[in-house]
């Protein structure tokens, strides 16, 4: 059986109610945090930045994988280490020397994730795969919750899962992007082991329930 971990993404909780959304996924079946930074430069949007985290890490009792929307990241690869982040993950798009900052990532004592947009082929992560701990493929562009699942993904994903076995890693494959229960099975059979889900997740009526059924659809 295959435990396919789940990722409520907070950028669809509710922001006047932050705690109690935090709380929600601290006793739900949810495996990780996701946490979306955005700076307005590298995507169309602003998410929230470094007080934010900090106040969630003081709440959330499960790991936290930060998934930065920002040109040049390592400028504040050390301060993400510092705010609580256990996986910080960047867009393979926004570095200009990839496998420098994978490596200074690691040195913070994170581990290293790479996202990579709908756009770009992820053939261009063979040379680095093995220093790469999770490899995010977005399955939107990158921006903004609540957008359609681009159907491309699922070649991606096999794709992606063919590179990491002929290279003897053990990358994780994350999905980031309009994940439903209506392509979550999907998604695994075709390799992926983490699924993140944001506006699917919190604009449920019940979302500790929709966790548990993304859980268990996907086992
Ligand atoms: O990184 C991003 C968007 O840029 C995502 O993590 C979204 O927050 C996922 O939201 P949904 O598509 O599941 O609503
Ligand atoms: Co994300």
């Amino acid at each position: 059986m295959k435990n396919t971990l789940i990722a409520p993404s907070v950028l669809a909780a509710d922001f006047a109610n932050l705690q109690r959304d935090i709380e929600m996924i601290n006793n739900s079946e949810a495996d990780w945090f996701h946490i979306d930074i955005m700076d307005g430069v590298f995507v169309p949007n602003i998410s929230f930045g470094m007080p934010v985290l900090n106040a969630i890490s003081k709440h959330a009792k499960k790991t936290i994988d930060v998934h930065l929307m920002i040109i040049d990241p390592d400028r504040y690869i050390s301060t993400f280490k510092k705010l609580g982040a256990d996986i910080l993950t960047v867009h393979y798009e926004a570095c200009t020397h990839l496998h420098r900052s994978l490596q200074a990532i690691k040195a913070e004592g994170m581990k290293a994730g790479v996202a990579i947009n709908p756009h770009t082929n992820i053939s261009l992560l063979e040379d680095t795969i093995k220093d790469i701990d999770l490899v995010c493929i977005m399955s939107v562009n990158p921006g903004f919750g609540g957008q359609s699942f681009i159907e491309n993904t699922y070649k991606k994903v096999a794709q992606l899962k063919e590179i990491i076995t002929r290279n003897g890693a053990s990358t994780l494959i994350e999905i980031d992007g309009g994940v439903t229960n209506k392509n979550a099975k999907q998604l695994v059979d075709a390799g992926a082991d983490v699924l993140v889900a944001g506006s699917y997740v919190f604009g449920a009526q019940d979302p500790i329930a929709t966790i548990a059924d993304l859980k268990k659809i996907t086992q």
